[in-house]
């Protein structure tokens, strides 16, 4: 069975705001996205990594590398709008059957453990999305109030969320809805049952300035 990696790296980190998309930025001295390919790279089933950028991105990527001496092998595919369309493109570079994780480029905190349980519970169940529990209280919102809900009946979900090709085909051939926000609603959306796999709280999503300075304190300690 082939492994794959789908990092997306396509966005621009509006809520960043750095003059350099956030998964350039230098993070204990090597960008985000390095830190990301690295985490794959080294896993036990060193997956065929597909990168995802922007049109505008991918000179200034071909330079890092340069000036970075990255030679972790990866096949470079345009981004599109909106995360979706990202991972569409993603997918069509993959023309045989196995198993893909999709991860966003802006999570390199995820461990090699995380990455091989992921692998391994889609191969056994057809799909694998990483959670984790959340530890405050949750409110919703709802006409300029807002109520109370029972936290045990929600979860946060992260990336690598994995699965077998044939149900993320049959997923990505559905057109773009805004409820998509990850790989997980796509797949729901198309008809297959979530497996659920403990995720990791270390495993963050660099999306303001304050998980930048989160990150580098993980990373060393
Ligand atoms: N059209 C897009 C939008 C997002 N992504 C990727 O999806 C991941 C998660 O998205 P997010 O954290 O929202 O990144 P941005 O869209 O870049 O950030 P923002 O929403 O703040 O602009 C990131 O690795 C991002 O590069 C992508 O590949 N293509
Ligand atoms: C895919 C994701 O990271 C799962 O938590 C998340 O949905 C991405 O959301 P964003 O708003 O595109 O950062």
């Amino acid at each position: 069975m082939k492994h794959y990696a789908i990092i997306v790296a396509g966005g621009s980190g509006k809520r960043m705001q750095s003059n350099v998309c956030k998964q350039f930025l230098i993070l204990n001295h090597l960008p985000i996205l390095m830190h990301t390919i690295n985490a794959f790279y080294h896993t036990i089933y060193k997956p065929e990594i597909i990168l995802v950028l922007g049109v505008d991105s991918q000179g200034y990527w071909a330079d890092l590398c340069k000036e970075y001496n990255f030679e972790v092998p990866h096949q470079i595919i345009s981004g599109g709008e909106q995360r979706f369309h990202s991972v569409r493109n993603g997918l069509l570079a993959i023309k045989d059957e196995g198993i893909v994780a999709i991860h966003d480029a802006v999570r390199p905190l995820v461990s090699k453990q995380l990455i091989e349980r992921m692998y391994e519970q889609a191969a056994e169940n057809g799909n694998a999305v990483p959670y984790v529990k959340t530890s405050d209280s949750l409110r919703q919102i709802y006409n300029n109030t807002s109520k109370i809900v029972n936290r045990e009946q929600y979860v946060m979900i992260q990336t690598p969320q994995t699965f077998i090709t044939d149900q993320l085909r049959k997923a990505y051939q559905q057109n773009y809805k805004q409820m998509f926000t990850d790989d997980a609603s796509v797949v729901e959306n198309a008809g297959f049952r979530i497996n659920l796999v403990e995720g990791e709280r270390n495993n963050l999503k660099i999306t303001y300035p304050e998980d930048l300075r989160i990150a580098s304190f993980l990373l060393e300690n």
